[in-house]
């Protein structure tokens, strides 16, 4: 694992309560969880806190990043349009782990009216505890930055 132990939380209004059970579980892993909220259950917007989590993933200032929405969907595409964020959605733990171990993602993005809470843990441990293979797989992380 990095130094950098920092993984950042952030979510809309749909994703809020699913969001601070992952907080708590991820701190019990012993990561540094910089949750930027919401707090409100107030209606708000998710590309705007997709895309805040990514920068600070991007910039470096947190190894990993978790974001949740409604579905999942719509706050993982604002999170990849930041460059250097590889960002999945996740209902699945193989998936999880394959999107490190493959894809080298950096970010996860669950959906909260997807999956329980139970499932959503159990995923977000297997993508916290993967690790990227490199390899043959380098080459395809490569080509997709490629673009940026
Ligand atoms: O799932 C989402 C986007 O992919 C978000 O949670 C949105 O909030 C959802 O699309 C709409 O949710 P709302 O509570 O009906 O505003």
């Amino acid at each position: 694992m990095s130094s950098n132990t920092r993984v950042v939380l952030s979510s809309d209004h749909a994703g809020i309560v699913l969001r601070q059970a992952v907080a708590d579980h991820v701190a019990a892993q012993g990561w540094e969880v910089v949750d930027i909220g919401p707090t409100s259950f107030e209606s708000t917007h998710y590309p705007l806190h997709g895309a805040a989590a990514a920068r600070r993933v991007a910039s470096g200032e947190c190894r990993l990043g978790i974001v949740v929405c409604g579905t999942g969907q719509g706050i993982m595409m604002a999170a990849n349009k930041v460059a250097g964020v590889r960002c999945g959605v996740c209902s699945d733990t193989f998936s999880a782990r394959m999107i490190r171990e493959h894809n080298d993602a950096n970010m996860l993005s669950l959906g909260a009216r997807v999956v329980g809470e139970g499932l959503a843990l159990e995923i977000v441990d297997a993508f916290l505890t993967a690790q990227f293979e490199g390899g043959r797989h380098a080459t395809r992380v490569d080509m997709i930055e490629a673009p940026e």
